[in-house]
This record gives structure tokens, C-alpha cells and sequence, in this order.
């Protein structure tokens, strides 16, 4: 197969990880006998910088054309800091969400055998956690109107949505859930506000289309305490952009380190695939960033294309790394290994024999195919 791949590195350690899923894209390449092209492109503190842009319009243009495209990170502290500037990195990463209309943003939340002892969390029920996240991406409070008054006193952010963001993304999540273990978690306030109310009318009504799902609907707070007590009994998780935002970086804790989960965003036309985690500015160029989030969004890559050997000879490689302890230190805290040795053993353990000392099947990592449309 022949894939044009978009390539937007980023802040902070996005570059850095995303080397490493280069790496394994060439691995498959080569492996396989497939040929994927690479296209750099700017977005961010690094773009504005050189035009003043968070998203120029060449980097889009270039996304606009490619198959799919693989997001690093973006974010800087001299932003972040800054809460006066009128531009900011993030707001390239939004007009990208919102111009390629990827209103799905799929994030799937797993315990790892070989390192379920490491996690911060660690208890018998979370080693059977395997739950996934369908976030809304282009909607709510991120895109509503926004207002500052003129004394600086007071700030307006509004939340809207309507029926049809609403629908789109809830049609993808029940899809989803009845290919696993038919059970849909509805995560909203609607106990206070009339968007969240929306939302459970519209999924409600929708469920009767999927009589197979259990719907059961939650409340945000209380969603936030189910998921650290008994993640194990979510299977698919539905909710708006803000809240999934919250409940995926939450759901890493579990898993073991942010730096170890991806996600794809997928609208009707365009895919795009980014670690959760954010462009961690403090491990800028120290070799310390775990690849894996970035990797195994790879792995959901090659998936969405239905590439799915050659998505699990990415995961077996992964896994082989847990098993043999190849990890970062945010995984385990004496390993003295870093972002490039663990991009390279991952990359140099992928091939199309991805069964040779590990059995996929026994730790399948469950990432789902990450869009049916
Ligand atoms: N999608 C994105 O590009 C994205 C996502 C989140 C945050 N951000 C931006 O990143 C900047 C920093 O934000 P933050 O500190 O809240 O979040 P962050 O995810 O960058 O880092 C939070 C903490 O998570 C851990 N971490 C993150 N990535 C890791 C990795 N690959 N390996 C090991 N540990 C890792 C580190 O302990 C780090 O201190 C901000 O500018 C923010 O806006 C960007
Ligand atoms: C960088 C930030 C604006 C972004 C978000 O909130 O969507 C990030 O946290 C994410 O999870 O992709
Ligand atoms: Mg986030």
C-alpha cells in the first residue's frame, strides 16, 4: 500500500517521539513491502515562530493532502505562561481539529500485563481494565464563543451542541461498543447543564438503534471516582470534549504513565494520530520521553487503514519491550533507558513473523479499529 503521511512534530518532545514512530513506519515499510511517504510540516510555538502562525496554511494544505497525518505535541511554557498573548500554540491544534472536521477522538485506555505492577494504582481489578474513550473533538466549551471584557474583569467561555455533533460521534461509539463488550458509559452533568441534558436525549434515543448496547449514563464527578475504583467495568466511554479531555489523561494513571497511551481523531475524510500526552517542555532534549504513546498511535494508524498484521507486529513489538523491561523511566524508575533505545528496540523487533516469543493474542492490547465510517 502507498500512504502520504503528514508529519507535525511540534513543541517540546514531539519531535522526539515522533522520530521513533518514523522508525517503526519504515520497520513496516520494510518489513511488509509497503511505501509511505513523509511530508514534515510546522505547527505551534515552532511555526510561529517562523510566520507568526500557529497553523500556516502551507502545513494545512499539506494535511488537507495527505492519507493520514501523525501529530506530535505542541505547547510551550512562554505561552503557557502568558495568558495575556491573543495567539497561542494550541490554537493551531484546534483549527486543525476543526478544518479537517476530525470530530471523533478515539482513546483507548489499557492495563499492560507485563507492567500492571508498575502502575500507581495497582489492584487486583485494574489488570483487566480495556475501556475506550470516544471523545467529541470539535464541539463544546473549546469551540463556543469566547469573551473578555473590556477591563480584563470578566471572561465569558459558552458551551454549545447541537443534535448532529451529538449523533455523529455517538453512532461511531455505539458501533464500537457492540463489536466489544456492549456497554456504552454516557459521561455528562446533566444534573446542571442544558448541553449535557441534550446529550443524554439524543444518545437515548439513539440507543434503541442498538438494541444489543447496555446505555447506562453517569455523571462526570461521579464517572471521575468509578473509573480509579473500578475501571475494569467500563467498556466504551462517550463524552464531550472538555470531559474526555479530563478522563483520558486519568485514565493513563492507571495504565502506568501518560507516556504509554495514543489516540486517532477521524472525521469523514481525514485521520489524524497523536499520543495523549502533551509536548512535556521539561524533557525537551533529554532523551527521557516514552515513544510508546506515539508508537501505538502508529499502531491505530496502520488499523485504520486495515494494515492489521502489520498493526500487530507494531504492538508485538511493544509488548516485547514491556516483557524484556525496554522502558522509560516514567514506566519504571530505575531503567536507565531512553526515548531513542526504545524507539530503535521497537522498531528493530518489528517484522511480519510478530509471534515469534510473544503471543499477541494473550496480551492483545485491544486498541479497536479506530473509525468505522
Ligand atoms: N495534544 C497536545 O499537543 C497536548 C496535550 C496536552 C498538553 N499539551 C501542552 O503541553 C504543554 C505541557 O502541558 P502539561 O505539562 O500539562 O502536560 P504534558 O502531557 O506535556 O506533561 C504532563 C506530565 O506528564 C508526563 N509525560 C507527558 N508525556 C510524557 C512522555 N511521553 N513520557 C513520559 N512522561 C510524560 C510528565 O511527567 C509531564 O510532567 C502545555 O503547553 C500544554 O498545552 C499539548
Ligand atoms: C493541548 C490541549 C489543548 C489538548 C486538548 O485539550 O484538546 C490536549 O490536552 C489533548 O488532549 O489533545
Ligand atoms: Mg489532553
Amino acid at each position: 500500500m502507498y500512504l502520504n503521511i503528514a508529519l507535525l512534530g511540534g513543541d517540546g518532545i514531539g519531535p522526539e517521539v515522533l522520530a521513533q514512530s518514523v522508525k517503526c513506519l519504515q520497520a513496516v515499510e520494510h518489513s511488509f513491502g509497503h511505501t509511505f511517504s513523509f511530508t514534515k510540516a510546522d505547527i505551534g510555538a515552532v511555526a510561529m515562530k517562523k510566520t507568526g502562525e500557529p497553523l500556516p496554511e502551507k502545513t494545512l494544505k499539506i494535511c488537507k493532502n495527505s492519507d493520514a497525518i501523525l501529530f506530535g505535541a505542541i505547547g510551550t511554557p512562554e505561552y503557557d505562561q502568558n495568558p495575556t498573548s491573543k495567539v497561542w500554540p494550541e490554537q493551531g491544534l484546534f483549527k486543525l481539529r476543526k478544518e479537517l472536521d476530525l470530530f471523533a477522538n478515539i482513546r483507548p485506555v489499557k492495563v499492560f500485563p507485563a507492567l500492571a505492577k508498575l502502575s500507581p494504582l495497582n489492584r487486583g481489578n485494574i489488570l483487566d481494565t480495556d475501556l475506550v474513550i470516544y471523545r467529541e473533538l470539535t464541539g463544546g466549551i473549546y469551540f463556543g464563543k469566547k469573551k473578555v471584557s473590556k477591563d480584563g474583569a470578566k471572561a465569558l467561555d459558552t458551551c454549545e451542541y447541537s443534535e448532529k455533533e451529538i449523533s455523529r460521534i455517538a453512532h461511531l461509539a455505539f458501533k464500537a461498543a457492540k463489536s466489544r463488550q456492549k456497554k456504552l458509559t454516557l459521561v455528562d452533568k446533566a444534573n446542571v447543564l442544558e448541553t449535557s441534558r441534550l446529550w443524554r436525549r439524543v444518545v437515548t434515543n439513539i440507543a434503541s438503534s442498538y438494541p444489543e448496547v447496555t446505555l447506562n449514563c453517569m455523571f462526570m464527578d461521579h464517572a471521575a471516582v468509578e473509573m480509579i475504583l473500578h475501571p475494569n467495568k467500563f467498556d466504551v466511554i462517550l463524552t464531550d470534549n472538555m470531559f474526555g479531555d479530563i478522563l483520558s489523561d486519568q485514565g493513563s494513571a492507571i495504565s502506568g504513565s501518560i507516556g504509554l497511551l495514543p489516540s486517532s481523531s477521524v472525521g469523514l475524510g481525514h485521520a489524524m494520530f497523536e499520543p495523549i500526552h502533551g509536548s512535556y517542555p521539561q524533557a525537551k532534549g533529554k532523551n527521557i520521553a516514552n515513544p510508546v504513546a506515539s508508537i501505538l498511535s502508529v499502531a491505530m494508524l496502520l488499523q485504520h487503514f486495515d494494515l492489521i498484521e502489520e498493526a500487530n507486529a507494531v504492538i508485538s513489538a511493544v509488548l516485547k519491550s514491556f516483557a524484556k523491561k525496554i522502558v522509560t523511566p516514567d514506566v519504571l524508575g530505575s531503567s536507565k533507558y531512553g526515548t531513542d533505545y526504545v524507539g530503535d528496540f521497537i522498531a528493530n523487533n518489528i517484522n511480519d513473523d510478530n509471534d515469534d516469543d510473544l503471543n499477541i493474542n494473550d496480551e492483545n492490547i485491544g486498541l479497536g479499529k479506530s473509525t468505522i465510517i
